[in-house]
Protein backbone atom coordinates (compact mmCIF):
# COMPACT_ATOMS: atom_id res chain seq x y z
CA UNK A 1 0.00 0.00 0.00
CA UNK A 2 1.74 3.05 -1.05
CA UNK A 3 1.29 6.72 -0.12
CA UNK A 4 2.89 9.55 -1.87
CA UNK A 5 3.37 12.96 0.28
CA UNK A 6 4.35 14.75 -2.35
CA UNK A 7 5.43 18.24 -0.35
CA UNK A 8 6.94 15.76 2.49
CA UNK A 9 5.54 14.78 5.63
CA UNK A 10 7.18 15.00 9.27
CA UNK A 11 8.68 11.64 10.41
CA UNK A 12 5.61 11.25 13.38
CA UNK A 13 3.78 10.46 9.96
CA UNK A 14 6.33 8.04 8.58
CA UNK A 15 6.61 6.32 10.92
CA UNK A 16 3.06 5.81 12.22
CA UNK A 17 1.95 4.60 8.48
CA UNK A 18 5.40 2.20 8.22
CA UNK A 19 4.19 0.98 11.43
CA UNK A 20 0.74 -0.09 10.02
CA UNK A 21 2.53 -1.78 6.86
CA UNK A 22 2.00 1.70 4.15
CA UNK A 23 4.81 2.19 2.03
CA UNK A 24 5.62 5.88 2.23
CA UNK A 25 6.98 7.79 -0.80
CA UNK A 26 8.65 11.51 -0.50
CA UNK A 27 9.53 12.50 -3.51
CA UNK A 28 8.97 15.41 -4.77
CA UNK A 29 7.07 14.73 -8.47
CA UNK A 30 6.87 17.99 -10.72
CA UNK A 31 3.21 18.74 -11.25
CA UNK A 32 3.61 17.48 -14.86
CA UNK A 33 4.58 14.09 -14.27
CA UNK A 34 2.50 13.61 -11.02
CA UNK A 35 -0.20 11.88 -12.95
CA UNK A 36 2.02 9.45 -14.84
CA UNK A 37 3.93 8.75 -11.38
CA UNK A 38 0.95 7.88 -9.23
CA UNK A 39 -0.75 5.68 -12.25
CA UNK A 40 2.74 3.81 -12.35
CA UNK A 41 3.52 2.93 -8.40
CA UNK A 42 -0.30 2.72 -7.83
CA UNK A 43 -0.73 5.04 -5.11
CA UNK A 44 -3.64 4.60 -2.78
CA UNK A 45 -3.33 7.82 -1.13
CA UNK A 46 -1.99 11.16 -2.30
CA UNK A 47 -0.64 13.78 0.91
CA UNK A 48 0.12 17.34 -0.28
CA UNK A 49 0.15 20.28 1.35
CA UNK A 50 0.25 23.91 -0.01
CA UNK A 51 2.28 23.69 -2.81
CA UNK A 52 0.74 20.62 -4.90
CA UNK A 53 -2.50 21.06 -6.72
CA UNK A 54 -5.06 18.24 -6.99
CA UNK A 55 -7.38 18.77 -9.78
CA UNK A 56 -9.91 17.53 -11.73
CA UNK A 57 -6.94 16.52 -14.11
CA UNK A 58 -5.24 13.76 -11.54
CA UNK A 59 -8.74 12.98 -9.78
CA UNK A 60 -9.86 11.70 -13.09
CA UNK A 61 -6.49 10.45 -14.09
CA UNK A 62 -5.42 8.63 -11.30
CA UNK A 63 -8.25 5.82 -10.07
CA UNK A 64 -5.67 3.79 -7.42
CA UNK A 65 -6.46 7.03 -5.53
CA UNK A 66 -8.80 6.72 -2.64
CA UNK A 67 -7.64 9.47 -0.22
CA UNK A 68 -6.56 13.05 -0.55
CA UNK A 69 -4.96 14.07 2.69
CA UNK A 70 -4.03 17.55 3.09
CA UNK A 71 -1.38 18.68 5.90
CA UNK A 72 -2.23 21.45 6.72
CA UNK A 73 -5.78 23.01 7.21
CA UNK A 74 -6.54 25.34 3.78
CA UNK A 75 -7.95 22.79 0.73
CA UNK A 76 -8.06 25.69 -2.05
CA UNK A 77 -5.27 23.32 -4.12
CA UNK A 78 -7.67 20.73 -4.52
CA UNK A 79 -10.94 20.07 -5.83
CA UNK A 80 -12.87 18.77 -2.81
CA UNK A 81 -15.78 18.59 -3.79
CA UNK A 82 -15.20 17.07 -7.39
CA UNK A 83 -12.79 14.77 -5.74
CA UNK A 84 -15.75 13.49 -2.95
CA UNK A 85 -18.51 13.20 -5.86
CA UNK A 86 -15.85 10.40 -6.97
CA UNK A 87 -15.62 8.77 -4.02
CA UNK A 88 -12.15 9.57 -3.12
CA UNK A 89 -11.92 10.46 1.00
CA UNK A 90 -10.51 13.97 1.27
CA UNK A 91 -8.91 14.94 4.67
CA UNK A 92 -6.81 17.50 6.07
CA UNK A 93 -6.13 18.31 10.05
CA UNK A 94 -7.79 21.23 10.95
CA UNK A 95 -6.51 21.50 14.27
CA UNK A 96 -2.95 20.33 14.20
CA UNK A 97 -1.88 23.82 13.28
CA UNK A 98 -3.38 26.59 15.12
CA UNK A 99 -1.09 27.32 17.86
CA UNK A 100 2.12 27.46 15.31
CA UNK A 101 0.01 30.26 12.71
CA UNK A 102 -1.12 32.83 15.74
CA UNK A 103 2.32 32.60 17.50
CA UNK A 104 3.55 33.72 14.13
CA UNK A 105 1.25 36.39 14.37
CA UNK A 106 2.71 37.35 17.08
CA UNK A 107 5.81 37.24 15.78
CA UNK A 108 5.08 39.24 12.74
CA UNK A 109 3.50 42.17 15.47
CA UNK A 110 6.32 42.13 17.62
CA UNK A 111 8.64 42.14 14.64
CA UNK A 112 6.87 45.29 13.02
CA UNK A 113 6.13 47.20 16.66
CA UNK A 114 9.81 47.47 17.17
CA UNK A 115 11.07 47.35 13.72
CA UNK A 116 13.01 44.20 13.79
CA UNK A 117 12.38 43.60 9.90
CA UNK A 118 14.01 46.78 9.02
CA UNK A 119 16.70 46.32 12.01
CA UNK A 120 17.57 42.43 10.23
CA UNK A 121 18.41 44.19 7.53
CA UNK A 122 20.33 46.85 7.95
CA UNK A 123 22.19 46.42 10.88
CA UNK A 124 25.04 44.42 9.47
CA UNK A 125 25.66 46.58 7.05
CA UNK A 126 26.44 49.92 9.40
CA UNK A 127 29.52 51.31 10.59
CA UNK A 128 29.68 53.18 13.89
CA UNK A 129 28.06 56.26 12.84
CA UNK A 130 24.94 55.22 11.20
CA UNK A 131 23.68 52.68 14.37
CA UNK A 132 23.36 55.89 16.28
CA UNK A 133 21.16 56.61 13.45
CA UNK A 134 19.29 53.67 13.30
CA UNK A 135 18.76 53.56 17.12
CA UNK A 136 16.89 56.93 16.55
CA UNK A 137 15.35 55.97 13.16
CA UNK A 138 13.36 53.12 15.25
CA UNK A 139 12.73 55.33 18.41
CA UNK A 140 8.83 55.12 17.59
CA UNK A 141 8.13 51.34 18.81
CA UNK A 142 5.24 50.49 20.04
CA UNK A 143 4.00 48.35 22.71
CA UNK A 144 1.39 45.59 22.06
CA UNK A 145 -0.08 45.68 25.75
CA UNK A 146 -3.20 47.24 26.34
CA UNK A 147 -3.74 48.15 22.55
CA UNK A 148 -6.95 46.51 20.60
CA UNK A 149 -6.64 43.70 18.06
CA UNK A 150 -9.35 43.12 15.77
CA UNK A 151 -9.38 39.32 14.74
CA UNK A 152 -11.01 38.59 11.37
CA UNK A 153 -12.46 35.14 11.45
CA UNK A 154 -12.79 33.21 14.35
CA UNK A 155 -12.10 29.58 13.81
CA UNK A 156 -9.66 27.33 15.52
CA UNK A 157 -6.77 29.93 14.33
CA UNK A 158 -8.60 33.19 15.62
CA UNK A 159 -9.75 31.88 18.58
CA UNK A 160 -5.84 30.83 19.28
CA UNK A 161 -4.99 34.36 18.62
CA UNK A 162 -7.45 35.62 21.22
CA UNK A 163 -5.79 33.24 23.94
CA UNK A 164 -2.34 34.69 23.58
CA UNK A 165 -3.47 38.34 23.00
CA UNK A 166 -5.73 38.06 26.16
CA UNK A 167 -2.54 36.77 27.78
CA UNK A 168 -0.64 39.83 26.67
CA UNK A 169 -2.98 42.05 28.30
CA UNK A 170 -4.56 42.87 24.82
CA UNK A 171 -8.52 44.07 24.30
CA UNK A 172 -9.64 41.37 21.80
CA UNK A 173 -12.48 42.36 19.10
CA UNK A 174 -13.42 40.09 16.25
CA UNK A 175 -15.76 39.36 13.19
CA UNK A 176 -17.12 36.16 11.62
CA UNK A 177 -20.43 36.04 10.35
CA UNK A 178 -20.33 32.59 11.24
CA UNK A 179 -19.71 32.74 15.02
CA UNK A 180 -22.07 34.99 17.13
CA UNK A 181 -20.22 34.01 20.52
CA UNK A 182 -16.64 32.89 20.86
CA UNK A 183 -16.11 30.85 24.25
CA UNK A 184 -12.18 31.80 24.68
CA UNK A 185 -10.55 29.73 27.65
CA UNK A 186 -7.19 30.93 28.24
CA UNK A 187 -4.81 28.47 29.67
CA UNK A 188 -1.73 29.45 32.42
CA UNK A 189 1.63 27.20 32.87
CA UNK A 190 0.16 26.12 36.18
CA UNK A 191 -3.32 24.90 35.00
CA UNK A 192 -5.40 27.77 35.99
CA UNK A 193 -7.38 29.45 33.74
CA UNK A 194 -9.83 32.00 32.88
CA UNK A 195 -13.19 31.94 30.89
CA UNK A 196 -13.53 35.15 28.30
CA UNK A 197 -16.71 35.43 25.86
CA UNK A 198 -15.96 37.42 22.66
CA UNK A 199 -19.04 38.31 21.10
CA UNK A 200 -18.59 39.06 17.01
CA UNK A 201 -19.05 42.50 15.83
CA UNK A 202 -19.76 43.80 12.18
CA UNK A 203 -16.40 43.53 9.92
CA UNK A 204 -16.50 47.37 9.43
CA UNK A 205 -16.94 48.05 13.39
CA UNK A 206 -13.78 45.90 14.00
CA UNK A 207 -12.11 47.59 11.15
CA UNK A 208 -12.65 51.00 12.54
CA UNK A 209 -11.75 50.61 16.31
CA UNK A 210 -8.66 47.89 15.92
CA UNK A 211 -4.79 49.39 16.52
CA UNK A 212 -3.99 45.69 15.30
CA UNK A 213 -5.66 43.91 11.95
CA UNK A 214 -5.27 40.10 11.84
CA UNK A 215 -6.71 37.88 9.00
CA UNK A 216 -8.23 34.21 9.55
CA UNK A 217 -10.28 33.48 6.57
CA UNK A 218 -9.95 31.13 3.71
CA UNK A 219 -9.11 32.40 0.06
CA UNK A 220 -11.33 34.22 -1.31
CA UNK A 221 -13.53 33.28 -4.20
CA UNK A 222 -14.72 36.49 -4.78
CA UNK A 223 -12.35 39.65 -4.80
CA UNK A 224 -10.36 41.34 -2.06
CA UNK A 225 -11.85 41.17 1.55
CA UNK A 226 -9.31 44.07 2.59
CA UNK A 227 -8.86 46.89 -0.45
CA UNK A 228 -8.75 50.56 -0.26
CA UNK A 229 -12.26 51.24 0.96
CA UNK A 230 -11.27 48.96 3.55
CA UNK A 231 -8.14 50.57 4.56
CA UNK A 232 -9.80 53.82 4.58
CA UNK A 233 -12.01 52.87 7.61
CA UNK A 234 -9.24 51.92 9.45
CA UNK A 235 -7.49 53.98 12.24
CA UNK A 236 -4.14 55.98 10.85
CA UNK A 237 -1.43 54.02 11.95
CA UNK A 238 -3.27 50.75 12.20
CA UNK A 239 -1.13 47.35 11.83
CA UNK A 240 -1.96 44.12 10.00
CA UNK A 241 -1.22 40.73 9.81
CA UNK A 242 -2.08 37.86 6.98
CA UNK A 243 -1.20 34.51 7.87
CA UNK A 244 -4.48 33.09 5.94
CA UNK A 245 -4.57 33.09 2.21
CA UNK A 246 -2.59 35.21 -0.63
CA UNK A 247 -5.69 37.29 -2.34
CA UNK A 248 -7.03 38.33 1.01
CA UNK A 249 -5.88 41.51 0.77
CA UNK A 250 -4.98 43.74 -2.33
CA UNK A 251 -1.65 44.22 -1.98
CA UNK A 252 -1.60 47.34 -4.50
CA UNK A 253 -3.58 48.62 -1.95
CA UNK A 254 -1.66 47.63 1.03
CA UNK A 255 1.07 49.13 -0.84
CA UNK A 256 -0.21 52.88 -0.61
CA UNK A 257 -1.52 52.41 2.63
CA UNK A 258 1.94 51.91 3.98
CA UNK A 259 3.68 54.64 1.77
CA UNK A 260 0.77 57.34 2.94
CA UNK A 261 1.75 55.92 6.93
CA UNK A 262 -2.14 54.95 7.01
CA UNK A 263 -1.12 51.65 7.72
CA UNK A 264 2.36 51.38 10.39
CA UNK A 265 3.57 48.28 8.92
CA UNK A 266 1.93 44.52 7.84
CA UNK A 267 2.79 40.99 8.48
CA UNK A 268 2.84 38.83 5.82
CA UNK A 269 3.14 35.33 5.50
CA UNK A 270 1.35 34.36 2.18
CA UNK A 271 1.35 36.39 -1.05
CA UNK A 272 -1.18 37.07 -3.96
CA UNK A 273 2.27 35.70 -5.95
CA UNK A 274 3.40 32.40 -4.39
CA UNK A 275 6.79 31.00 -4.24
CA UNK A 276 7.35 34.50 -6.45
CA UNK A 277 5.75 37.80 -4.19
CA UNK A 278 5.86 41.35 -5.87
CA UNK A 279 8.85 43.19 -6.07
CA UNK A 280 7.49 46.00 -3.79
CA UNK A 281 6.37 43.97 -1.18
CA UNK A 282 9.88 41.76 -0.86
CA UNK A 283 11.54 45.21 -0.91
CA UNK A 284 9.06 46.75 1.37
CA UNK A 285 10.92 47.91 4.81
CA UNK A 286 7.46 48.56 6.44
CA UNK A 287 6.53 44.43 6.08
CA UNK A 288 7.77 41.60 8.03
CA UNK A 289 7.79 38.78 5.85
CA UNK A 290 7.77 35.17 6.13
CA UNK A 291 7.62 32.76 2.77
CA UNK A 292 4.21 30.87 4.12
CA UNK A 293 5.69 29.21 6.89
CA UNK A 294 2.72 29.60 9.73
CA UNK A 295 2.23 25.79 10.24
CA UNK A 296 6.01 25.46 9.86
CA UNK A 297 7.14 24.43 13.64
CA UNK A 298 8.53 20.88 14.57
CA UNK A 299 5.43 20.53 16.96
CA UNK A 300 2.68 21.49 13.96
CA UNK A 301 4.38 19.22 11.85
CA UNK A 302 4.62 16.20 14.19
CA UNK A 303 0.75 16.53 14.99
CA UNK A 304 -0.04 16.76 11.13
CA UNK A 305 1.69 13.88 10.62
CA UNK A 306 0.06 11.75 13.46
CA UNK A 307 -3.43 12.88 12.48
CA UNK A 308 -3.02 12.13 8.53
CA UNK A 309 -1.45 9.19 9.37
CA UNK A 310 -4.36 7.79 12.12
CA UNK A 311 -7.42 9.26 9.47
CA UNK A 312 -5.58 7.11 6.76
CA UNK A 313 -5.53 3.87 8.50
CA UNK A 314 -8.95 4.00 10.41
CA UNK A 315 -10.40 4.82 6.24
CA UNK A 316 -8.82 1.63 4.77
CA UNK A 317 -9.94 0.20 8.49
CA UNK A 318 -6.02 -1.24 9.44
CA UNK A 319 -6.14 -1.73 13.17
O1 LIG B 1 -3.49 25.93 5.21
C1 LIG B 1 -2.51 25.66 5.91
O2 LIG B 1 -2.49 24.68 6.68
C2 LIG B 1 -1.33 26.58 5.91
O3 LIG B 1 -1.47 27.57 4.95
C3 LIG B 1 -0.01 25.85 5.80
O4 LIG B 1 0.33 25.52 4.49
P1 LIG B 1 1.63 24.60 4.22
O5 LIG B 1 1.30 23.23 4.70
O6 LIG B 1 1.86 24.66 2.75
O7 LIG B 1 2.77 25.18 4.99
Amino acid sequence: MKVLANDGLDQSGIDALAEKGFEVITAKVPQEFLADYINEHKIRALLVRSATQVRKDIIDGCPSIEIIGRGGVGMDNIDVDYAREKGIHVINTPSASSESVAELVFAHLFSGARFLQDSNRKMPLVGDTEFASLKKAYTAGIELRGKTIGIVGMGRIGQEVARIALGLGMRVIAADNNVGKASIKVKFYNNQFINVDIETEPLQDVLKHSDFITLHVPAQKEGYMIGKNEFDIMKDGVAIVNCSRGGVIDESALINALDSGKVKFAGLDVFINEPTPSKEILKHSKISMTPHTGASTLEAQDRIGLSLAEQISSILQIQ
